[in-house]
């Protein structure tokens, strides 16, 4: 593997052939599992008025956002409600990060059949189209990075994107978050936004605005925060380059070959004094929820998980442990399904 550089790699959809471009996905995926994009063919007029419409809602009164609460992963969720580390402790209690959110499911007519239709605050109820339109963009996004992923790694074609169709009941989500100016912060400890965390489905395209930067990602070569900055659209007509990073299910349903990167979001303290607010957006991409979590058929994994399994470290350190405990997709020698471990981490992340 190349070695790893102090930025994130950017690659462009829109010139090379759909092989070449999985292979720069594949190594992108298995080293930092963090990436930029560009050329997807979003626009940035169409990422802003999904950002609007949260400036707007963030702003309605408290009491508005609060008749809307989050259950089953959809709603708002408020301050320090969700708390990503699931080690983060403050008082004998876990920590919640200082951030709002609030999370939409696919709304398309086809998506999640079955399931009742998400009441959505006035703010957007004028806006279930605009919402539906870019959430399924971002979907059928996701499906060609993991098509082109797969055919770098011999996986068969419709593989993984028949497993993760939007009419399949599942766990994909389109969040909107929110991380208001906090001049008033005590000591280092405050300026942890979001804490440590991997995601937890397939992978996660994630719109920052210019100069609303914040997230760190942990290199696996150094152990240091690398901070991924929040670029401004490159080319006209296309939107900033989009973050994606690879998630735990992907992760593991490619034998481990792909990283599974923890990241976080941080203000240093000098930042929070500034007195700016920052938004971002992640569609998270999930397998749909009845499917298993078991290695996918192509002897390209086969062989990485022989060979990974010969050099797997013996003592791991508590913390690790810990880790491996929470992400794990196999209990009691019982593989999971998608939706199973979706609903374990969001209970972890949410207690
Ligand atoms: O706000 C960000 O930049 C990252 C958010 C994130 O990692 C998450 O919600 O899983
Ligand atoms: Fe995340």
């Amino acid at each position: 593997m190349p070695a790893l550089e102090n930025s994130l790699p950017v690659i462009d959809l829109s010139s090379d052939s759909e092989a070449v471009i999985g292979q720069k996905l594949y190594e992108a995926a298995s080293t930092l599992g963090f990436f930029f994009i560009e050329g997807s063919g979003l626009t940035q007029e169409e990422v802003d008025e999904v950002f609007r419409l949260a400036e707007k809602f963030f702003a309605t009164p408290a009491e508005e956002k609060q008749k809307f609460p989050i259950t089953k992963n959809r709603g708002y969720s408020s301050f320090k409600q969700e708390g990503l580390d699931v080690d983060r402790r403050e008082n004998g209690q876990k920590k919640g990060d200082p951030k709002e959110l609030f999370n939409f499911a696919p709304f398309a007519e086809t998506a999640n059949p079955g399931s009742e239709v998400q009441p959505l605050p006035p703010t957007f109820a004028d806006s279930r189209e605009t919402i539906a339109v870019f959430t399924e963009r971002c979907h059928k996004l996701a499906q060609r990075l993991l098509e082109a992923l797969g055919l770098a790694l011999e996986v068969e074609p419709g593989w993984l994107s028949s497993r993760h169709a939007l009419d399949r009941p599942g766990g994909c989500t389109l969040r909107i978050l929110h991380y208001p100016a906090m001049a008033d912060i005590e000591g280092p400890d405050d300026e942890i936004r979001a804490g440590a965390h991997t995601d937890y489905g397939s992978m996660t395209l994630l719109f920052q605005r210019e100069a609303q930067s914040g997230l760190e990602v942990l290199s696996p070569v150094t152990g240091e925060w690398i901070s991924v900055p929040a670029l401004g659209p490159r080319a006209p007509g296309q939107c900033a380059p989009i973050v994606v990073n690879i998630a735990d299910q992907l992760s593991f349903w490619f034998g481990g070959v792909l990283r599974s990167a923890y990241h976080r979001v941080r203000f240093s303290t000098a930042a929070q004094r500034t007195g700016k607010d920052r938004y971002s957006m992640a569609y998270f991409v999930h397998p749909a929820s009845d499917v298993l979590l078991e290695p996918i058929p192509s002897r390209v994994i086969a062989a990485a998980i022989a060979s990974a399994g010969e050099s797997l470290p013996e003592n791991k350190s508590e913390k690790e442990q810990r880790n491996a405990e929470v992400r794990r997709t196999v209990i009691d020698g019982r593989v999971l399904t998608a939706g199973e471990h979706l609903a374990r981490r969001l209970a972890l992340a949410f207690s």
